[in-house]
């Protein structure tokens, strides 16, 4: 809601003064989790709002997302039954093939559109584009998943650098052509720590790392390395959540002076993040491991 108050209204522009002069021609990394675009409570038309905002402030955000909810449909419209391992999903060859169709035919064509829709100049593309992101299989168990040894930022920086917003689906490529499919999490890491990201932002469903999964008054406002590997020993830390903190520290110890997880169901979590003193989330902080 608005606040009627204009004084508030204006204090409000004002405090964001300095973090627009902060962050103009900066490189902010976002990750769209699945689970914030299926979200009943988020908007995608809010998300890119805030995007486009940010990109007419001088910023210059690159976008990559996931879409495991929408594989998890599109797998269970199609008759598979999904199966994952730490976190990560067992991808055969037909799963391989479903993965594309719900990232690159339904996720990614949305989010282009929607920040379209915004005035924003936006591309989608996929790992594979331009051999932006060589990745390896990780082990035949796991099949056509890879990840991520080598960024060849050179598409992503040409399009940034012509204020236009890549928005990257996390697919990669091994050396032969092969696609293998890359957790999204650790994609946009990889791609933070090549542009030489200032910022990474983490946009899930949950209002950041919790010490007890099921308190949300636990919310950790600023978590460092050892204190999330004690919560990932002792069981605290779970699924997808374990991929997604494991990014966010390398991301932090790869150069990332910043790197958040914040709860992108609430209406311009990401403004408030980007723009006001407020913290929001969870700030990772890294060290030695
Ligand atoms: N300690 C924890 N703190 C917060 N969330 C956790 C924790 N452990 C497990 N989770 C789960 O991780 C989920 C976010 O990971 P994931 O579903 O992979 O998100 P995304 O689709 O945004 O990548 C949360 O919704 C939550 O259920
Ligand atoms: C290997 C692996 O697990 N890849 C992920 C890629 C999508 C993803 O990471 O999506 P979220 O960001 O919504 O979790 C998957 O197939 O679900």
């Amino acid at each position: 809601m608005i606040t009627s108050d204009p004084h508030l209204r204006a204090r409000t522009l004002v405090e964001a003064l300095p973090y627009i002069r902060r962050f103009h021609d900066e490189i902010i990394v976002i990750k769209y989790g699945g689970n914030v675009l299926s979200d009943a409570g988020s908007s995608l038309t809010e998300l890119a709002e805030d995007v486009a905002l940010m990109r007419s402030v001088g910023m210059r955000p690159v976008i990559v997302h996931g879409g495991g909810p929408q594989i998890d449909d599109l797998a269970d419209r199609l008759g598979l039954v999904p199966s994952f391992v730490d976190g990560l999903r067992v991808t055969d060859a037909a799963m391989l093939e479903v993965v594309r169709m719900a990232l690159l035919g339904t996720v990614n064509p949305a989010i282009v559109t929607a920040l379209g829709c915004q005035g924003a100049a936006a591309v989608g593309l996929s790992g594979a584009d331009s051999s932006l992101a060589m990745a390896s299989r990780i082990s035949t168990d796991l099949g056509f998943v890879g990840s991520i040894n080598r960024v060849q930022t050179g598409v992503v920086a040409e399009l940034v650098q012509a204020g236009v917003i890549p928005v990257v689906a996390s697919l990669g490529v091994e050396t032969g052509g092969q696609l293998l499919n890359v957790n999204a999490d650790s994609f946009a890491s990889a791609l933070a720590v090549a542009l030489g990201a200032a910022k990474l932002i983490f946009l899930t469903n949950i209002s950041g790392l919790l010490a007890e999964i099921d308190d949300s008054d636990s919310l950790i406002a600023q978590a460092a390395v050892d204190q999330v590997q004690g919560l990932i020993d002792n069981g605290k830390i779970r699924g997808g959540m374990i991929p997604k903190v494991t990014a966010a520290l390398d991301a932090s110890m790869g150069g990332v002076e910043r790197v958040h997880l914040i709860d992108g169901t609430v209406p311009h979590s990401l403004l408030l993040e980007l723009l006001t003193d407020e913290g929001v989330g969870t700030m990772i902080v890294g060290g030695s491991r």
